[in-house]
């Protein structure tokens, strides 16, 4: 959810909640909605104590939600309302409510809350991650499926594990900056799916716009916790009311969308229509869409659904792999046992493909330790339902947003023995023993799950595999020969990342080098 992902918890945690003056002129209008949904005979989820007025708006945690919501599921269970200034927030706290909700009645809960702010001011609302739940959603969803279903995955598993081994050799060869070689392999692989461009090195001009659009979108800050998000009248303002750099960032918001979606499309339309295209997502929706009179129907949801792959997966994918360097930093015997694993199955004489899956269980068990020690979404992601519903005796009406608290759900010791830890030995049990999936979890939910959650969990594979087999991978040590240790904090933000972190990595065997060295050579490299 790169770039155009809005945490839920980020809708309402906001330092101009406090603001005396707006809530004063506002005042009225919230006394009103209150008395009205005070008449509401089946009881709302249980939750904190609402204040007159601003409900729990004081309570809404600005830093890491998911720890103050997982208080509140310790103390109100597996489904907690609040109410902030008039809008209800539902949390679930266990699959199974999630699921039941969520996912069963999908066709309520399908929608996501507006960003008046980004609506009014940026074209951004027309990428997949935001569209309100409705025809041009599903015209959309479809587009984006025809790219990344399980078939298209598989199909473009060479090029993915080919971007693997680019990432491998930059190691090798650049050093040990992990973060933007590991970019750097998800954008390409990214940018090949969507249009056919070839990423050839950090400065390449399709990766900078891309990136572009997602940091507008963080130089927002508190996106959807705007004044202007909370009372959207107050969007008929001029933007300097806000401050005078403010439209600026809302001009480069706005460019950055049209940059990335749209003159993106419109080049590889024009490539394509020459003939120098490559084929890709674009260019055979293109074909597809074509009318007779040489237009091309449907141009808005192509090229909005070929750049949200970029905005709402380069991100989510880039932090779950720095977060799986950091359990490698911090859980060594993981990386033994991963590597024991590999050289039996590759004797120190090949790379590992996608064919070597099946044999390789514990490399897919650390993918999905990752997911589960560290989700990059921790507090789910914002749903919008649009009809009234009655689950297990409470009542959450049309308009509640929803979202689940994955943070919690994915380290409850009922499910996992050791819920702090990096242990991948959660997933290595018979299948009657497995816990549950994390990603049944960190994919979210219904109509809504992920799209690219079979690219990620592709990419995150190879990548895992690869390394593993080429390097160990160790903490850099200090003055005193100590290792530093990274941290496993998150820096909150659109999708949430781990603190940078320094690493070593070092071939392991010349046989694992040597195999790495034939194949780049064999592609010219
Ligand atoms: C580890 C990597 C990833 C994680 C953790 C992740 C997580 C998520 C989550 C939590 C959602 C919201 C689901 C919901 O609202 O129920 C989402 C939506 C989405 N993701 Fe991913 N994602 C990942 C990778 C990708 C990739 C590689 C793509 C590329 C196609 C992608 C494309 C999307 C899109 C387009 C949406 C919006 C779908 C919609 O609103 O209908 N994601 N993702």
């Amino acid at each position: 959810m790169a770039g155009g992902g809005i945490p839920s918890e980020l809708l309402f945690g906001n330092p101009w909640i406090g603001l005396g003056s707006v809530l004063a002129c506002l005042g009225l209008w919230l006394v009103l909605r209150n008395v009205f949904s005070s008449s509401q005979s089946i009881p709302y989820p249980p939750g904190p104590r609402a204040l007159p007025l601003i409900g729990n708006a004081h309570e809404m945690p600005t830093k890491h939600p998911w720890i103050k919501y997982t208080e509140w599921a310790k103390t109100y269970g597996d489904v907690v309302g609040v109410k902030i200034l008039g809008k209800r927030l539902v949390i679930f706290n266990s699959y199974q409510a999630a699921k039941e909700v969520l996912d069963k009645k999908s066709s309520i809960f399908s929608s996501r809350p507006r960003l008046p702010l980004v609506d009014m001011n940026s074209d951004w609302s027309l990428s997949l991650l935001l569209l309100p739940y409705g025809s041009d959603f599903q015209t959309s969803r479809k587009f984006m499926n025809s790219a990344v279903n399980p078939n298209a995955v598989r199909e473009a598993q060479p090029a993915i594990q080919e971007q693997a081994r680019v990432m491998l050799y930059r190691l090798w060869k650049e050093g040990p900056q992990f973060h933007q070689h590991n970019l750097l392999m998800q954008g390409s692989v990214i940018l090949k799916l969507a249009y056919g461009h070839e990423v050839l090195g950090h400065d390449d001009e399709w990766i900078q716009v891309s990136e572009r659009g997602g940091e507008s979108m963080e130089d927002l800050g508190t996106v959807g916790g705007h004044p202007v998000d909370l009372f959207p009248i107050l969007g008929k303002l001029p933007l300097w009311v806000w401050g005078s750099k403010f439209p600026k960032t809302m001009q480069s918001v706005k460019d950055s969308g049209i940059n990335m979606h749209v003159k993106t499309y419109e080049t590889v339309k024009d490539r394509h229509a020459k003939g120098l295209a490559a084929p890709s997502m674009a260019t055979r929706l293109i074909d597809e869409n074509m009318q007779k009179d040489g237009s091309v129907a449907n141009e808005q949801a192509i090229a909005w659904s070929a750049g949200s792959i970029y905005s709402a997966g380069s991100d989510t994918t880039t932090s779950t792999l720095d977060f799986f360097l950091i359990a490698m930093l911090l859980y060594p015997e993981a990386q033994k046992k991963a590597q024991v694993e590999l050289d039996k199955v590759l004797q120190h004489e090949r790379l590992p493909t996608f064919e070597e899956m099946e044999s390789l269980p514990y490399i897919t068990a650390i993918v999905k330790e990752t997911l589960r020690w560290r989700p990059v979404s921790p507090a789910g992601f914002p749903h919008l339902s649009t009809q009234d519903i009655t689950y297990n005796g409470m009542f959450i009406p049309a308009g509640t947003m929803a979202i689940w608290n994955s943070w919690y759900i994915l380290h409850d010791p009922k499910e996992y023995s050791y819920p702090e830890q990096f242990y991948p030995e959660h997933f290595v049990v018979p299948a009657e023993k497995q816990p549950l999936d994390p990603e049944d979890v960190i994919f979210g939910f219904g109509r809504r799950v992920c799209p690219g959650r079979h690219l990620a969990r592709s990419s995150l594979w190879i990548a895992v595999a690869s390394l593993l087999t080429l390097f160990d991978i160790s903490c850099p040590l200090d003055e005193e020969g100590k290792p530093t240790k990274p941290d496993t904090d998150y820096i909150d933000g659109l999708v949430s990342h781990p603190k940078p972190c320094k690493a070593v990595f070092k071939p392991r065997s010349d046989g694992y080098l040597k195999a790495l060295m034939q194949e780049r050579e064999s592609k010219g490299v």
